[in-house]
């Protein structure tokens, strides 16, 4: 799967490095965990219907369950007159004596199962002598019929046993686990989470929490990866800031293969003299799959295959950084993670202003979206600098702006690539 030599040299389109990363990464083993730990996990198997949903019959209104048939004649001049014969509550099914006789109701509440023989629930509301003022009648006049079937909710009407309700693949969230906990499971097939690494490089990284340097900045980069490779449900090693020696970044390369398939650093991939992330992935026993990508921010990001998996080496300025982990980390993290969806989401919308900058690759501008008049608005967001960090505030999706434009101007159509998405 890796690129050829001359894509090497000129660079790997996104879609391309995109295609090579994925080529190195397969879903792990599956695990079973409970249904609270399942929450973000990726389904490991189809889910199939163990039992029809609802399993039994029941009242989908709180009210009275009759026979349809016996209020067919029913009108203001001549009511049907039902006995109200018992009480059925959610959760429940203890006989009713006298149930089985003609001209019966059962007071009956949402939820509780039909009692044998009864097709119909009549709301209470509907039943002009009804227990409206808190008290139960012991007949019900009824003065118009009943539709047959009204207000019940048949065994399987929802799913019947052994249909397809997920789909192996999927992140399991609120209402995958909704289907699940209906089901009863509490023992959910899981792929086990990428074990992935991340290594900020630089000597002028410091450590938040810690005193920094005059000449020196944070280490944001390694806690954004760390972040979103954690929303993106893998499980993530992150190191201390490493100092730019070739020999320090190697080891640490290193030992975050041990613990780790897939391990990215940041920073220090570009062509000055002390950027020796490349070199040292390399040393570490890295084969190169690609060493730029023509995309802006992001232009220096490489990789490498290695023993157990991938490195992958972003740029440290952090609008670059991001950049490689949206577009080509996330879907190697989500095709790891056991998605069969992995693509990054792109949707078509209207550029509200002027991209005035040359872009002989394709550039990435981070954006907001907004939702107007039936069309999605990209708004590009302003002093989008490499190094800039204030823009990351409200972004939601990169304004994709195709290369050798000079740009794009306001109400033209465009792509962006989605951002934020939890998986
Ligand atoms: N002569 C050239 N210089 C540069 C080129 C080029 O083609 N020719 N490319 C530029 C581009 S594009 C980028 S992007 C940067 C990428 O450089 P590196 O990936 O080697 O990153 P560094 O030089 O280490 O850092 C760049 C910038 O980002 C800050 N940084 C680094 N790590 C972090 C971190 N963990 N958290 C926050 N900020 C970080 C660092 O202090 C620098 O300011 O190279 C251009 N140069
Ligand atoms: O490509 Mo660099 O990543 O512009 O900032």
């Amino acid at each position: 799967m890796s690129l050829d030599q001359l894509t090497l040299l000129r660079g790997a389109r996104v879609e391309e490095a995109v295609h090579a990363l994925c080529g190195h990464v397969h879903a792990g083993r599956t695990e079973t965990v409970s249904l609270t730990e399942a929450i973000g996990r990726t389904l490991a198997y189809p889910f199939y219907t163990p039992f029809p949903m609802p399993p039994f019959c029941r009242a989908a209104m709180d009210g009275y369950a009759v026979r349809a048939d016996e209020t067919l004649s029913a009108s203001e001049a001549s009511p049907a007159v039902l006995n109200v014969c018992g009480r059925r509550l959610p959760g429940t099914g203890d006989p009713l004596p006298g149930a089985e006789k003609p001209m019966q109701a059962v007071r009956i509440f949402t939820g509780a199962v039909m009692p044998e023989g009864y097709d119909t629930v009549l709301m209470q509301e509907a039943v002009p002598n009804g227990p409206s003022d808190g008290t139960e009648p012991e007949f019900i006049k009824l003065v118009r019929p009943c539709r047959r079937g009204e207000h019940v909710a048949l065994a399987g009407e929802d799913m019947e046993a052994r249909t397809l309700a997920l789909d192996e693949g999927v992140v399991i969230g609120a209402k995958e686990v909704a289907i699940l906990a209906s089901y009863g499971s509490n023992r959910i097939a899981v792929r086990v989470k990428p074990r992935m690494a991340v290594l900020p490089v630089g000597d002028e990284l410091a450590v938040p929490g810690l005193a920094r340097g005059n000449e020196q900045i944070y280490d944001a980069n390694g806690f954004m990866a760390e972040a979103r490779l954690m929303e993106l449900g893998a499980e993530v090693v992150r190191f201390r800031p490493i100092p730019d020696r070739p020999q320090a970044i190697e080891e640490a390369i290193r030992s975050a293969m041990e613990l780790a398939d897939i391990v990215i650093t940041t920073g220090g991939v570009s062509v000055g003299a002390h950027d020796y992330a490349a070199e040292a992935a390399v040393r570490a026993g890295g084969v190169p799959l690609f060493r730029k990508v023509l995309m802006r921010p992001g232009k220096p990001t490489s990789a490498f295959t290695s023993r157990n998996g991938l490195i992958v080496c972003l740029s440290g300025n952090p609008s670059a950084c991001y950049a490689g982990l949206e577009l080509l980390v996330a879907p190697i993290v989500r095709k790891a993670s056991g998605r069969l969806q992995y693509d990054n989401r792109i949707v078509t919308g209207i550029l509200t202003e002027e991209v005035a900058k040359p872009c002989p690759l394709t550039r990435y501008v981070r954006s907001s979206l907004s939702f107007s008049d039936g069309l999605v608005k990209i708004t590009p967001l302003g002093r989008d600098k490499a190094g800039n960090i204030a823009a990351f505030a409200h972004t939601d999706a990169f304004a994709v702006i195709p290369a050798g434009s000079r740009g794009a101007s306001a109400g033209s159509a465009i792509q962006a690539v989605l951002l934020n998405r939890g998986g």
